[in-house]
C-alpha cells in the first residue's frame, strides 16, 4: 500500500478558524483532491488541477519534520484539512505518528467517505454541503459515519449563504440532535485582495446569520460563527 500522502500545504501553527474548536492554536497540513466540486469551494486549487505541480508526495515521517520545522516546540495540535483527506487510507500514519509524539489531530471533511483511521481523530468536523454548493449528501454515508464515532469528539458545520442553505442545515440538525451543531458563514468573495471590503462584507453576513438563527425555535442549541481566518488575513492562503 502506498504510505506517501499528497500534500499541498504546511502551514502554522496559526488559529482555528472555523467549528468546534474555533480560537485553538494549531498547525495544518492540506490535502490534494476532492470528491466534491462545491461552487464556492475557498480551496478548489486542491482539486481543480491549477496548484498540480504543487502537490508533494510525503511520508508521515516527513510531514512530521516539516511541522516540527515551521512550529518547534510551539504546537501540539495539528489540523488535517483538504480537499478531502478521507479519500486517503495513508492518513493513517500520519495520525499514528501525531498521537506518538503527544500531539492532538483535527480533521476537516464533508462526510462523504470514511475511513478506519477517524476512529482516531480527537476533534472531527462533519461538513455535509447546503444547496448554494450545488453538491447532493449522501445522507446513508452520513448516518453510517456518525453511528462509528464518538459524540464527544465530532461536530457537524453547515455553511450558509442563503435561506435554502439554512434550511437545510436545520433538516441536518434535526436528523442528529445529539451532535455539536455550528452554522458558519459563507463566504461569497473568495476572489477579492481586499481584506477591509471584505471584512465589512462578512460582517454583514455574520449578522444576518445570526439573526435568523435567533429567531428560529428550531436552532436554540445551534452555534454560530464567522469563518474567523478570513475576517483576521481575507482570502490569503496558507493563514
Ligand atoms: C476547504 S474545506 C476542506 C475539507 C472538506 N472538503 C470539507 O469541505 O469539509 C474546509 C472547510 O471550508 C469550508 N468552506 C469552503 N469554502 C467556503 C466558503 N466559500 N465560505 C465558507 N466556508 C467555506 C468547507 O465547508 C469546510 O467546512
Ligand atoms: N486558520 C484557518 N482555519 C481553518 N479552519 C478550517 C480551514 C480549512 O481550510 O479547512 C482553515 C484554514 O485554512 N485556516
Ligand atoms: S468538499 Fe470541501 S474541498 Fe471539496 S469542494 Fe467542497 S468545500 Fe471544497
Ligand atoms: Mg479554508
Amino acid at each position: 500500500m502506498n504510505k506517501k500522502i499528497p500534500v499541498l500545504e504546511i502551514f502554522g501553527p496559526t488559529i482555528q478558524g472555523e467549528g468546534m474548536v474555533i480560537g485553538q492554536k494549531t498547525m495544518f497540513v492540506r490535502t490534494s483532491g476532492c470528491d466534491y466540486r462545491c461552487v464556492w469551494c475557498d480551496s478548489a486549487f486542491t482539486w481543480d488541477g491549477s496548484a498540480k505541480d504543487d502537490i508533494r508526495m510525503l511520508t508521515a515521517e516527513q510531514i512530521w519534520s516539516e511541522l516540527l520545522e515551521l512550529g518547534g516546540n510551539s504546537f501540539k495540535h495539528v489540523t488535517i484539512s483538504g480537499g478531502n483527506p478521507a479519500l486517503l487510507q495513508s492518513i493513517s500514519y500520519l495520525v499514528e505518528l501525531l498521537h506518538d509524539n503527544g500531539v492532538k489531530v483535527a480533521l476537516e471533511t464533508q462526510g462523504s467517505k470514511w475511513k478506519d483511521w477517524m476512529k482516531a481523530i480527537d476533534d472531527l468536523t462533519l461538513s455535509p454541503k447546503p444547496p448554494s454548493s450545488t453538491m447532493k449528501t449522501d445522507f446513508a454515508m452520513l448516518d453510517s459515519i456518525i453511528s462509528k464515532l464518538e459524540m464527544n469528539k465530532i461536530s457537524l458545520k453547515v455553511v450558509v449563504f442563503n435561506d435554502e442553505d439554512l434550511l437545510y442545515a436545520k433538516k441536518v440538525h434535526q436528523r442528529y440532535p445529539n451532535v455539536p451543531f455550528f452554522v458558519q458563514v459563507g463566504n461569497d468573495d473568495i476572489e477579492t485582495t481586499s481584506t477591509a471590503d471584505l471584512r465589512e462584507h462578512l460582517f454583514v453576513k455574520y449578522e444576518w446569520l445570526i439573526e435568523k438563527v435567533m429567531k428560529d425555535e428550531e436552532m436554540n442549541f445551534v452555534r454560530v460563527l464567522p469563518q474567523l481566518h478570513t475576517y483576521i488575513w481575507g482570502n490569503k492562503r496558507g493563514v
